[in-house]
Parts: C-alpha cells; sequence; structure tokens
C-alpha cells in the first residue's frame, strides 16, 4: 500500500476498491477528502455567486425612503408575561410604515414660547408628584449614541436622525383625563406634536399598529418641522395598552430611552368611563363606538360590570387579573390605573413617570404646571394661569354624572374602589378624598 495516491489522469473518477489495514484507512480519508474537494469548491462557489447576484438584486430593487439596516435601532425584545396582550378599540392605522408619511402644511411648527435656555433636569426630586428614583439595576446602561444621531441632551428636545425625531415626552393617559388640554397648554409653550391624524394622538405604539419600525414612528416627528425640537406623543390610550410601552423598547435606543419623559393625568374613574360613554355618543356612529351604540349609559354601564365580574374574578385585584382581562378600550379595568402603570414601569424607569390627578391638576394648575416644567426640561418656561378646557364635546345628549342615580354611582365607585386603593398605597403623594364617594354628584332615589 503506497504512502499516497494520486488520481490518475487516464481513469480521474474511477472508484477505489482496496483492503486496507487500519493505517492505510486513515490515511485514505485524506485522499477521499482530497477527491472530493473539486465538488465542494465547485458548489461553494455557485452558492456564493447566487448569493452575491441575491445581494445585488435587493439593494437596487430596495424603495428609496427605507432607511439603511444601520439606522435601524435593533433592541432586545422584552419577555411578554403571561396572558394575551391586550388592545384598545382605535384600531386605527394612518399610514404605511414603510414609506414616509405627508404632512400637511397647514400644521405649521408653532413658535417657542420658552423665556430661558432648555435644560433637562437630572432625574427630578418632586417628591409631591414623582415616586422615589428607582434602584440602580432599574437604570437601564447609556452606551454611546450611533455616530448618524445628533446628540442634543438639552431640555426637551428630541433626539434625530434620518430626518425624524423620538420624542421625549409622552403623554400616555388617561384617556378623558383631560389630556388635550394639557397638550394644547404645551403647544402654546413651544411643544410640537405628531404631524399626522389629529396633531396631538399618533396611535403608533399600540397594539392595533402593523408592522411598526423606528423609521414610520420617528418620521411622524419630522426634523426641522419643530422650532423648539421639543416633541410630544399624546396618545392616552398608551397607558391602558399592553403593547405600547413594549413596541416604544423595540424603537429607542437606550440614550432615547433615558430621555424620554412619561406623563399621567389620572381622572375619577367614573367620570372617565362616564365622559368616554359621552364621548363615542357625540360622534354618533364611529369605527369604535359600537359598545356604546343604542345603550343609554346605566345599560352600558351594567353591561361592563357584568363582564367584569365574570372575568376571572378570582384573581382579585391583581396585575393577573389585567393581564387574563385585557379591558378593549372600555370597562372596569380601563379604568384600573394601578395595574396600568405597573406594567409600563416593568418596562421603564420609575422616576421617569410623572404621576397626578386630573382634579389636582385643573384646581392647583400652577403648582402642577411649574412641577411638570422642571419635569420635562422647561423649568424656565413662564407659568401661564389655567388649563384651557378643551375636548368636551357637548352634545344634546350629554349624559352628566349628577343626572344618575346614587345607586348606579355607589356601585360604580365600589368597583373601583379596591383598584384605586392600591394606586394610592403605591403612589401616598395622590389624594384619595379627590376621588371619594362623596365628591360624585348623583340623584338619590328616595
Ligand atoms: N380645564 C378643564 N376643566 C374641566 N374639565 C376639563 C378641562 N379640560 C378638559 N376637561 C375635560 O376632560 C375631558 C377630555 O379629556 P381628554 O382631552 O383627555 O379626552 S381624550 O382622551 O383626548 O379624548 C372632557 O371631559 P367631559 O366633559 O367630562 O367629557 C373635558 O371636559
Amino acid at each position: 500500500m503506497p504512502d499516497s495516491y494520486e488520481e490518475s489522469s487516464e481513469h480521474p473518477r474511477e472508484p477505489l476498491v482496496l483492503e486496507l489495514n487500519g493505517t492505510a484507512a486513515s490515511k485514505m480519508r485524506f485522499l477521499c477528502v482530497s477527491q472530493r474537494a473539486d465538488w465542494i469548491g465547485i458548489a461553494l462557489s455557485t452558492a456564493l455567486s447566487v448569493l452575491g447576484i441575491l445581494v445585488v438584486l435587493f439593494r437596487l430593487l430596495r424603495p428609496v425612503g427605507i432607511p439603511s439596516e444601520q439606522s435601524v435601532a435593533v433592541l432586545p425584545y422584552p419577555e411578554r408575561p403571561l396572558g394575551t396582550p391586550p388592545s384598545a378599540p382605535l384600531a386605527i392605522h394612518f399610514f404605511s410604515p414603510v414609506m414616509p408619511p405627508t404632512y400637511p402644511t397647514s400644521l405649521a411648527p408653532p413658535s417657542l414660547d420658552l423665556t430661558t435656555t432648555l435644560s433637562r433636569p437630572s432625574p427630578p426630586h418632586m417628591p409631591y408628584l414623582i415616586p422615589p428614583p428607582p434602584s440602580e439595576q432599574n437604570v437601564k446602561a447609556d452606551p454611546d449614541p450611533p455616530d448618524n444621531v445628533t446628540n442634543r441632551q438639552d431640555g426637551c428636545k428630541a433626539v434625530c436622525s434620518n430626518g425624524g425625531c423620538m420624542p421625549t415626552v409622552y403623554i400616555i393617559g388617561s384617556q378623558k383625563g383631560g389630556t388635550t388640554s394639557l397638550f394644547d397648554h404645551l403647544e402654546s409653550k413651544g411643544f410640537c406634536g405628531p404631524r399626522h391624524n389629529d396633531g396631538k394622538e399618533s396611535h403608533y405604539l399600540m397594539s392595533t399598529s402593523e408592522h411598526p419600525t423606528r423609521y414610520g414612528y420617528t418620521h411622524i416627528f419630522p426634523e426641522h418641522q419643530c422650532a423648539s425640537g421639543c416633541w410630544i406623543d399624546a396618545t392616552p390610550n398608551d397607558l391602558p395598552n399592553w403593547q405600547s410601552p413594549i413596541t416604544l423598547t423595540e424603537l429607542t435606543t437606550p440614550r432615547e430611552r433615558q430621555l424620554a419623559r412619561f406623563v399621567v393625568v389620572l381622572r375619577e374613574p367614573v367620570a372617565r368611563d362616564l365622559s368616554w360613554f359621552n364621548h363615542r355618543k357625540s360622534l354618533g356612529g364611529c369605527s369604535y363606538c359600537g359598545g356604546v351604540s343604542g345603550l343609554s349609559y346605566p345599560e352600558y354601564a351594567q353591561k361592563q360590570l357584568r363582564q367584569y365580574e365574570n372575568c376571572h374574578p378570582s384573581l382579585g385585584i391583581s396585575d393577573a387579573r389585567f393581564e387574563m382581562c385585557p379591558p378593549f378600550g372600555e370597562g372596569i379595568l380601563y379604568g384600573a390605573y394601578w395595574p396600568q402603570l405597573r406594567h409600563w414601569k416593568k418596562i421603564m424607569p420609575e422616576s421617569q413617570f410623572f404621576i397626578a390627578q386630573t382634579e389636582w391638576m385643573l384646581h392647583h394648575d400652577r403648582d402642577f404646571k411649574k412641577q411638570l416644567y422642571k419635569f420635562i426640561g422647561i423649568e424656565h418656561a413662564a407659568v401661564t394661569p389655567d388649563f384651557p378646557h378643551t375636548n368636551a364635546l357637548a352634545y344634546p345628549g350629554k349624559v352628566s354624572m349628577s343626572s344618575l342615580s346614587c345607586d348606579l354611582v355607589h356601585t360604580l365607585h365600589d368597583a373601583w374602589d379596591p383598584w384605586n386603593k392600591k394606586l394610592f398605597e403605591e403612589y401616598p403623594f395622590l389624594e384619595s378624598k379627590l376621588w371619594s364617594l362623596a365628591s360624585l354628584p348623583c340623584t338619590s332615589s328616595g
């Protein structure tokens, strides 16, 4: 048996049939490998050529306007806890996330009304409205921003890249909590809302948004279309929406998440629910108004109560109940703020939330504004008195709380009360008396 065997040029592909001892067999393996190398080489080079052609085709066919991969943050997807993610009623997807939307020219950026240079505060120290700072492991690392991001850290200015900006202020709730008046006020101070839809709410982060992308979201906030550079997304459906904070995490860089400030104004739940009922009634039929169609408020409320009582009552007042009975845009759990905030705070650092009651905001508007301005990085802005009163949506049949029977108002109050108690325990700076039974007007049956 020779030490080596070279393929004969005369019989290049004839199989070898040899009797081998152990040593020869081990050598023979190399011979076979070398014999097959040609085939493998041919296969590999063919595969590489095909791959090359595909890459060239892909780059040629990619539509103009889609960002390159480097401009899209690839971030870890937070694990979704037990239970299906709830949805919300405003199932509106406003534009294709693939191509940039067009913006109405009528939405000119408002002028900046800030008295001095804006400066972003270090994590806020406002004992009245802000919960204590989070533990260190709660605060996410802040690596260097990517090269193509304008690194503007001052004041409320957004981080912009590739022509779009990531807002730094989010009014996430509560729906019917006076968020439009609050937004209008901040707009009068130079903040800018999304350049689509109603100019206030993007509805982009909610579970109903199809294929949200960083590009699609930031281009609702186009660079150079806001004189102050301070962008807000004021979508109040985000607070009860399971998906919203998860999507926001997917679309943002760690730095952008660190700059984000979440403003939450919570309205007494019975009043909030009635306002949301009136809102849908006032529109006289709309894509998300089905829930109130043909129902009086007492009928609607009883229906919501029954659904709530039948949905995992054994889970009591718990996160699990909220997860298992997701509020699809209405009902008792839609006004249960405690588990909603807990979900958000599992994903975003606690120190970045500004939480207040609507009633407090309206009755202590100067104090509220001072604290809010500091929180969002415009502490030098002049505090102008009073909030505008917008979005009252008056219509002939508008139901007032004082016209409702005390039996109904008390029953509703009792349904929300244990959720409110949890909220007050977790945020002792909130005032339980503002939401007490005595604060709710009603008509006694006797
Ligand atoms: N300044 C002032 N004083 C008293 N009440 C006020 C004020 N600003 C807003 N509101 C009331 O807030 C309700 C609208 O809330 P939102 O703007 O958050 O609604 S929405 O979710 O954006 O549709 C809506 O409540 P209802 O009137 O009960 O429907 C508004 O009247």
